[in-house]
């Protein structure tokens, strides 16, 4: 015998019961045995009450919602039966709901509505709905009969929430089925007294109600069908990749639905989980998915972590003291004290210090609690034995649950890297001894990214989604798109990495979207509704998203975005970026981007500041860990500089080769910050840095090559103007270059701690001599490269190449997040 329960949504409309039809008269050729629980339509037991609720306050306005309530019915009828019968059963339905009419009249004009009564009025919800789907089978050809379950369930008269009497109510049950083969469709929630009063089964009633029924008759699974695909690793709502699990025991059901999966409410359990019996939960409107299987029976998994749950909004009180520290007795007394005042309690700590106890309870009895505890322990708090009570709200609990667990070392290890490699801080930790469920206290701003965290910790650790903020979609970040929309099925199914880009900005505009932009389409339509940019908003929306695994991606060359770096860092939110600003302030504003990107635990990754996409940061960082000593470097670090001093020919105007370089994409936004030596003297300070000496940008010689008027135009255009009448003066300087078999080369040096910058002239002889289009060559002299330099040499500028160096420190921050799990 099989039961099936059909909640308020799956009955809940014309379709729904259609679609209930469907899964039944599937069923009847399949099953030999089984029995239907149905709930009230979707809404309607809350309107019975609503309409009670008036009428006892005696406002007419209960006419009305009673004939919105008829109206609901009657539609319902009418779209599922054939006209022919419809008013038959319309006199049916109508039959009940003069029963309710009278009932109202008499709650309004008596003006109460007592707990019998409204039993009574709520019973009217399941007795409509298991009618109508009773009349709509039997048109469509199945074979059922309707069961008002007040006539087997019988309950004492605690109306709301009635105990039931299990010696008789079995006895009944048995006598029902054994007196009528067919399949009965059962009213759930619903009961009745000895004195056959109506009563109700309290939260959860129609679960209850099937449970109750397949403990009676022995049946062989219990399935709740909802308009969920059965029991989910998380709620779906805040953890977008949350599936459904195939099978899970009554203990991991229970703690889940205890934090918040609303799927099954325990106490429903009981009577089935007495006699074994399984449960399955399954979708309505998804039938052929298996769903969630409930059982005894625990199964090996994959996964030790079953489901990740959560109580949003909490508040935790903290006792604390040093008169509490081996004193018999205290707890008693503190847990005495709440339950008194009937405090539900949610989690305890103690630390084996004995100096505190802290609990959650809801917020909205934290005072209440703190109330108690201060009467119970007044004495002590007199004699400060105990201090005051402490009260913080705005917490949250999450908790992970699985009966795995205990046999899995390493679970708390990776609960406790996903929270805090994103920043999430931990108020307090809570493990039954059973190990089935450990639970912790966060912040409840912290709670949708700790369930996100937790989830890819637990279930995808072999798929990681890295969320991207794109600040700046010129050159650089446009190409960057180009690239990435080209890669992320690949880098999705190959590297396990999925890239989400949740926000984009330019000076003009900015769009959001936690869920992730559709970065097919190009930037333009992207942004085209987006609202004003604003930075400030933009960084504050970030911090509000609180996605877990955040990168800003800034390809600015704003110093206005790298006012917020620090802040983003202590966010949580690593940075990649090919502006070379943040690292060429001042030295002191350097070692603290560092520092806070270390304490936080987020990356900040800017290779491409210098040699564009070729790798000349890491390599160095590389010899400065491994105890090397940078003797000299030198290099051409301008890709645009490059570019121009290898094309530029007697005969051929210096600014025409200025504005072939913008072209191809090599210049700063401003072409002068190269071209005065700037950008250059910014990656010098880079390098000198990185190989460990402390320069403030003062301390770089620059040498600038571009005459007064050019430096002093107002726009880069008037500057390519000015530019124009310096041709002359750079004609003279190449062909004297050219008369001597030499090259122009503007080269950057340290030693010791001396930097320059400057235009040099080269021979044949120089390594420098022998460059082609936007080359950047870099010599480290070290202590082990003391003979013959390491020289890293290639393309040091163009949007290809410095978009694929921001990519490639993406794709590191997003390798890095998944070896966490491995
Ligand atoms: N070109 C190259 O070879 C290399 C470049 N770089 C660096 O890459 C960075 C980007 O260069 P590139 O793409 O050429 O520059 P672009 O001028 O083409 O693009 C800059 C982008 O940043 C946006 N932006 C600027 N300021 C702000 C702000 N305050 N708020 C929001 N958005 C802003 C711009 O918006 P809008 O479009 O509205 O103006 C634009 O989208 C620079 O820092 C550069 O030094 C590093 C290595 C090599
Ligand atoms: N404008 C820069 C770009 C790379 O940093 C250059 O020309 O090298
Ligand atoms: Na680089």
């Amino acid at each position: 015998m099989k039961i099936l329960k059909f909640g308020g949504t799956s009955v809940g409309s014309c379709a729904a019961i259609k679609q209930v039809g469907c899964i039944l008269k599937d069923y009847v050729e399949k099953e030999p045995a089984m029995a239907v629980v149905v709930s009230a339509m979707r809404g309607v037991t809350n309107m019975l009450i609503q309409v009670g609720t008036l009428a006892a306050s005696n406002d007419e306005g209960y006419k009305e919602l009673l004939r919105d309530l008829e109206e609901t019915h009657f539609q319902t009828v009418r779209d599922l039966i054939r006209v022919q019968e419809q008013s038959r059963v319309i006199a049916k339905v109508k039959m009940l709901l003069n029963e309710v009419e009278e009932l109202l009249h008499g709650v309004f004009l008596l003006k109460e509505l007592s707990p019998r009564s409204l039993d009574l009025l709520q019973s009217f919800g399941e007795r409509l709905s298991a009618l109508i789907i009773t009349q709509y089978l039997q048109q469509e050809g199945i074979d059922v009969k309707m069961l008002d379950a007040r006539e087997v369930i019988r309950t004492d008269a605690s109306f709301g929430s009635a105990k039931i009497d299990f010696e008789y109510t079995n006895q009944a049950i048995t006598e029902a089925f054994n007196a009528y083969k067919g399949l009965y469709i059962i009213t759930g929630f619903i009961a009745s007294t000895a004195k056959c009063e109506t009563t109700t089964l309290g939260r959860g009633g129609s679960d209850y109600t099937a449970s109750v029924i397949g403990a009676a008759l022995n049946a062989e699974v219990i399935e709740i069908w909802t308009d969920v695909d059965g029991v989910m690793t998380a709620d779906p709502k805040e953890v977008k990749t949350a599936f459904s699990l195939d099978i899970i025991t009554y203990e991991e059901a229970m703690e889940l639905s205890h934090f918040g999966a609303k799927v099954i409410y325990p106490p429903t359990l009981q009577p089935a989980l007495k006699r074994d019996i399984p449960l399955r939960i399954k979708n309505t409107f998804h039938p052929e998915f298996n769903g969630t299987l409930v059982s005894s029976k625990s199964q090996e998994s994959q996964y030790p972590v079953k489901g990740i749950s959560s109580i949003k909004d909490i508040a935790f009180v903290s006792v604390s003291g040093s008169g509490m520290i081996g004193v018999p007795g205290v707890s008693s007394r503190l847990f005495g004290a709440l339950a008194r005042k009937q405090i539900n309690v949610i989690l305890i700590t103690q630390a084996s210090s004995e100096h505190s106890i802290c609990f959650a309870v809801m917020p909205e009895q934290a005072a209440l609690a703190k109330e108690a505890i201060e009467e119970e322990f007044a004495y002590e708090i007199a004699s400060e034995k105990i201090n005051r009570v402490h009260i913080d709200e705005h917490l949250a609990i999450v908790a992970i649950i699985g009966e795995n667990m205990k046999s899995t070392p390493g679970i708390s290890g990776t609960l406790f890297t996903a929270l805090g490699v994103n920043g999430i801080n931990v108020v307090a930790i809570a493990q039954g001894s059973s190990e089935l469920n450990v639970s912790v206290v966060v912040a409840q701003k912290d709670l949708g990214k700790a369930l996100n965290a937790l989830h890819e910790g637990f279930f995808l650790s072999d798929k990681v989604t890295v969320n991207l903020y794109m600040l700046g979609v010129g050159l650089i970040g446009g190409t960057l798109l180009d690239q990435m929309r080209k890669q992320l099925s690949y880098l999705e199914q190959e590297h396990a990495l999925k890239l989400n880009v949740v926000a984009m900005a330019n000076t003009k505009k900015m769009v959001f979207d936690a869920n992730g932009l559709d970065i097919s389409q190009t930037k333009v339509d992207l942004l085209e509704d987006g609202a004003l940019s604003d930075l400030n908003h933009f960084v504050e929306r970030m911090k509000e998203m609180n996605l877990p695994n955040s990168v800003l991606v800034d390809c600015t060359s704003s110093e206005e975005a790298i006012v917020h770096y620090e802040e983003v860092l202590q966010s949580s939110i690593s940075i990649v970026t090919p502006n070379k600003l943040a690292n060429s302030g001042s030295y002191a504003d350097y070692q603290k981007l560092q520092k806070t990107a270390r304490e936080h635990g987020v990356h900040f990754l800017y290779e491409t500041n210098v040699g564009a996409g070729l790798p000349v940061i890491s390599p160095l960082q590389d010899l400065k860990k491994s105890g090397d000593r940078i003797l000299k470097i030198e290099g051409i670090l301008s890709g645009t500089l490059s570019y121009i001093f290898n094309t530029f020919r007697p005969g051929v105007k210096f600014s025409e080769v200025v504005r072939e370089a913008k072209a191809k994409g090599y210049t700063e936004p401003d072409p002068r910050d190269d071209l005065n030596g700037m950008d250059v003297a910014r990656k010098i300070l880079i390098l000198s840095r990185e190989a460990g000496f402390e320069l403030e940008p003062a301390d770089v010689q620059v040498e600038n090559i571009l005459p007064e008027a050019c430096i002093n135009a107002a726009t880069v255009e008037e500057f390519l103007v000015e530019l124009d009448k310096a041709n002359d003066q750079f004609e003279q300087m190449i062909i004297e270059a050219h008369e001597q078999r030499q090259a122009l080369r503007f080269i950057a040096s340290l030693e010791g701690n001396k930097a320059t910058v400057g235009l040099r002239v080269v021979d044949t002889s120089h390594p420098f001599y022998f460059l082609s289009g936007s080359d950047n060559i870099i010599a480290f002299t070290t202590d082990r490269y003391k003979e013959c330099p390491l020289v890293i040499k290639g393309p040091g500028a163009g949007a290809e190449v410095t978009a694929a160096g921001v990519f490639a420190e993406i794709i590191s921050i997003g390798k890095y997040m998944t070896s966490r799990w491995r």
